[in-house]
């Protein structure tokens, strides 16, 4: 089968973006993947797909599989690029669409200088919900809120580190290091994201506190490894910061791939995030039955 796509970026988190608003493409997983796959396919974090409005009030329908092929609930950098794509391929004209994904409704809005800006809604806490298995663990008090100390254990060496809990719509364990440059991503990134205590697995954010309104940031994506931004790992670690005391309810989130500015007013109040949503080219790709 033969199919279209755009391939687009949103600070440097690539995407595969496909149309399915004039008929289902029925992808198994492992098409996914070849797509999401930089060798063989067209090559990205994710691949974001748009399908026609699921209900009435809502413009459309966002669905994401990361490149090993998972479908996932959420993704930020992906619903900037989404509002672009809808857009300039005539799907809207409305500077600001509501979108179903399978976590909840979010709103991204097209600024006037072409970044965008998306509701993201409200961060979820209880543990149950991320979901993180928290039985027998005690809370460790910090700012307002509380950290988990997590074990990991490698061949090599055992570590307990400290992370925030909380889902964006998909999960995040966040964790404060002094430098991001020097951070255990790549050791610890697949440790965390596979931990027992986390169900369906985690994204893992290495957070450095350079400002109460700047942090820089890396994340080992759930899915897709470490990626040059992850738009909802932003969202998670601002918040995570804000109720742990260290920072202002605006911040600017320095990653590999460029600046994300989120805001956020409290609990039970929407995160807003706002970045750059770039198209980078268009092409057909021969997807093979079974690849
Ligand atoms: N890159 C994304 C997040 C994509 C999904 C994530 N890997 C997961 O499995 O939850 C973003 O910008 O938010």
């Amino acid at each position: 089968m033969r199919i279209r796509f755009t391939k687009m970026q949103g600070a440097g988190n690539d995407f595969v973006v496909l149309d399915e608003t004039r008929g289902s493409l029925a992808l198994t997983p492992a098409q996914y993947r070849f797509l999401g796959d930089r060798h063989f396919g067209v090559g990205a974090d994710q691949i974001l797909t748009v399908r026609p409005s699921p209900s009435p009030g809502i413009d459309f329908q966002y669905v994401i599989h990361n490149s090993d092929g998972g479908e996932v609930e959420q993704c930020g950098n992906g619903a900037r690029c989404f509002m672009r794509f809808v857009r300039e391929q005539g799907l809207t004209t409305k500077d600001a669409v509501r979108v179903q994904t399978l976590s909840g409704v979010i709103e991204p809005r097209m600024g006037a200088d072409g970044r965008v800006t998306v509701d993201m809604g409200a961060p979820v806490f209880e543990p149950a919900q991320v979901p993180f298995d928290a039985a027998g663990l005690t809370p460790q008090s910090e700012g307002s809120w509380h950290t988990w100390h997590l074990a990991l254990s490698t061949h090599a060496q055992g570590a307990i580190i400290s992370v925030a809990v909380l889902s964006m719509g998909n999960p995040h364990a966040v964790q404060v290091v002094d430098n991001v440059d020097t951070a255990p991503v790549a050791l610890q990134g697949p440790l965390i994201e596979h931990h027992p205590r986390f169900p369906q697995r985690v994204n893992a954010g290495f957070m450095q506190v350079v400002s109460r309104s700047q942090i820089r940031l890396r994340v080992f994506e759930r899915g897709a490894g470490e990626t040059l931004a992850c738009g909802t790992g932003a969202c998670a670690a601002v918040v995570a910061g804000i109720r742990l005391g260290l920072l202002d309810a605006r911040v600017d989130v320095d990653t590999h791939g460029g600046r994300l500015t989120i805001e956020w007013a409290g609990v039970g109040q929407p995160v807003l995030m706002t970045g750059p949503a770039v198209t980078v080219f268009e092409g057909d790709i021969e997807v093979p039955e079974q690849p």
